[in-house]
């Protein structure tokens, strides 16, 4: 899609079934215009009364009174229109708010999982709401108001006409010097600055609430905001596309406001000029003071029309960055979906890069993972482990080889089978701001609160239920609630018990826990891996020593498989055995001298 690309029409078909409100309000909104302009014409007429009153001797006063009713009642009847406009255009609006919302929704459901690793909640979010709110102003308010204004800017260039062509003419010309000002403002140019600024708005927004997440290590290591180059850089780029985009505003701007605020300037001159070749001197003056009346409103009405317009970009770009969400590829679904009973894993020759990275996090990665037995999975930071664990439940689609569980390609398992057929427990679990009890049940909706504190116990999470007054209905993030990593962990792994997975994928559920609840951590794992296929992750090598297998992996690739005995003893000089000969040194070193003595700190 071309950045420039008129979106509004598209925009407008999110109004769904209230579509036709839309028209409804343009039109009433259209008679509305020439309702609200009446009342000039009876003004004008009453002031011609008056003029004749002025020269003659006789002043009708009910017939005055009759133009003024004329002229009230008119503007009445224009505003109640006005108002039945804004009705149609609010409930259209609103629906074409919360179709949008409801659209993008749902698409970033049908996003891998890896989507929002590249376009973080916080930044989707803003671009939701902030953009739908946009196009919400834009339908309610200014949509109607545009149809009314260009109704009304018709009539008025008519009516500037209709007194007498002579004075008309002259200030028609400003007003369409002026016109041609404002499309030259609203050139393609310009469009592209204003879509920098926002660009630029956006990226520091962002790594504004990136720099806020990261305060801590700004205070720990003294930093200034100006040592966060990302942030300092965002900030001077939305100043420069600021700046920019006023300075291309500017000239047009200021020459815009300043011929439409000046009809006086060719109204008085042109009136003199006309006066000299009047032979009715009392018509002249009837004209004159119709044009001393309406031309003011004239100016009003093209200064809204150019701010419309600006809104107008603004729908439009609102629009683009709403598409932006809406027409990145989805994760395909399977067009006939097939059943998977058996739970074995199978990875067969399996490739997978990130987006723009140089090299493929793994590469030609196969293995068996039979059902009910425990693989894992282990190696030097960044050799590949969480990205092989991720693909299981499709967070990322491979790019060459194949997953299956039994026997079943993942890609042909429908998202919903395949959700309740995998566990996944993350070493940063989230947790919803919400009650401990519901962040349990949202393993299965369909549990009870006698299943969730079942599987709480399992997954010994008493101790921290009995640290708040409302136990397991205490609001996580409320009044001070916080949980410590281990804490957060086995809630993740109570929610995990509750959904009873077939297949359980542990990447460092075990990563934040002490000593003391580490060994609740390792009961709870065994109560939820049970009789289940198990991929794990963890850099503690005794967490894994009862594995059915242990592949080690090295740059992206398997090197070494089998089981801890069967590695320490036929590949003494392997890297798994190194891996454990300095674990078990890390387990038993000591500060303080070398002897022994002092603090022994246990690996973690
Ligand atoms: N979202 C991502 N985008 C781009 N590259 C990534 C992403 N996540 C991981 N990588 C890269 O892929 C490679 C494998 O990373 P991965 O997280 O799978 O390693 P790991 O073995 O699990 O590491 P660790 O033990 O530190 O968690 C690394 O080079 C990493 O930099």
């Amino acid at each position: 899609m071309k950045k420039q690309d008129n979106l509004i029409p598209h925009m407008l078909s999110f109004a769904g079934d209230k579509g036709f409100l839309l028209k409804v309000s343009q039109f009433l909104s259209a008679i509305s215009a020439i309702f609200i302009l009446l009342p000039f014409i009876f003004v004008y007429f009453a002031a011609s009364k008056i003029v004749d009153a002025f020269i003659g001797t006789y002043l009708d006063s009910g017939e005055l009174l009759k133009w003024g009713i004329l002229a009230l009642v008119t503007e009445l009847v224009g505003l109640l229109l006005y108002f039945g406009a804004l009705l149609c255009s609010h409930t259209a609006a609103f629906n074409l708010e919360k179709n949008l919302k409801m659209e993008a929704l749902k698409h970033l459901s049908k996003m891998p999982l890896g989507y929002f690793e590249q376009n973080p909640s916080g930044k989707l979010r803003k671009i939701i709401d902030e953009n739908s709110a946009q196009t919400e102003k834009y339908v309610g308010h200014q949509l109607p108001d545009l149809v009314g204004a260009y109704v009304t800017m018709i009539a008025s260039l008519i009516l500037l006409f209709v007194f007498d062509w002579r004075i008309g003419l002259p200030l028609f010309l400003l007003f369409a010097i002026g016109f041609a000002l404002q499309f030259l403002l609203m050139g393609k140019e310009t469009m592209t600055y204003m879509q920098n600024y926002q660009d630029s708005l956006e990226t520091m927004n962002h790594e504004a609430v990136e720099y806020i997440r990261g305060i801590s290590v700004v205070k720990v290591f003294g930093q200034s905001v100006n040592s966060f180059s990302k942030f300092t850089g965002a900030i001077d780029s939305y100043s420069k596309n600021a700046m920019a985009f006023t300075m291309a505003c500017q000239n047009g701007m200021v020459a815009f406001t300043t011929v439409i605020n000046s009809p006086f300037l060719v109204l008085i001159p042109a009136a003199v000029i006309v006066s000299l070749f009047s032979g009715d001197m009392v018509d002249f003056t009837k004209n004159f003071l119709f044009y001393l009346i309406f031309t003011p409103a004239c100016a009003v009405m093209l200064n809204k029309i150019m701010y419309m317009n600006n809104n107008k970009m603004q729908a439009n770009e609102a629009m683009r960055r709403i598409d932006m969400i809406l027409n990145a590829p989805i994760q395909e679904e399977a067009k006939e979906k097939k059943i998977s009973k058996e739970n074995d894993i199978v990875f067969e020759n399996v490739t997978f890069s990130y987006e723009n990275a140089h090299n493929p996090a793994i590469k030609n990665i196969s293995f068996v993972a039979k059902q009910g037995s425990m693989t894992a999975l282990v190696g030097k930071s960044g050799c590949g482990k969480s990205t092989t664990a991720s693909l299981i439940p499709r967070f990322y689609d491979v790019d060459m080889g194949k997953i299956t569980i039994g026997g079943v390609d993942i890609k042909d398992i429908s998202q919903k089978d395949l959700m309740e057929k995998v566990a996944f427990v993350f070493q940063n679990p989230k947790l919803f701001k919400e009650s401990l009890l519901d962040n349990i049940l949202c393993g299965n909706k369909n549990a009870t609160r006698d299943d969730a504190l079942k599987a709480a116990r399992l997954a010994c999470c008493q101790d921290i239920f009995e640290k708040f007054p409302k136990g397991i209905d205490t609001v996580i993030g409320s009044e001070g609630v916080y949980l410590s990593g281990g804490e957060k962990q086995r809630i993740a792994i109570a929610r995990a018990i509750l959904k009873d997975a077939p297949v359980i994928v542990l990447d460092e559920a075990t990563a934040y826990a002490n000593p003391e609840n580490e060994v609740l951590l390792q009961k709870a794992i065994k109560k939820l891996t049970q009789g289940k296929t198990v991929i794990v992750i963890a850099h503690r090598l005794s967490a894994i020593t009862d594995a059915n297998q242990i592949l080690v992996m090295k740059e992206g690739e398997i090197v070494e498989r089998g089981t801890h005995q069967s590695l320490l003893k036929d590949k003494k000089d392997g890297i798994y055995a190194h891996m454990w000969n300095d674990y078990m040194k890390a387990t038993t070193w000591h500060i303080g001298n070398e002897t022994g003595e002092g603090n022994e700190v246990k690996a973690c």
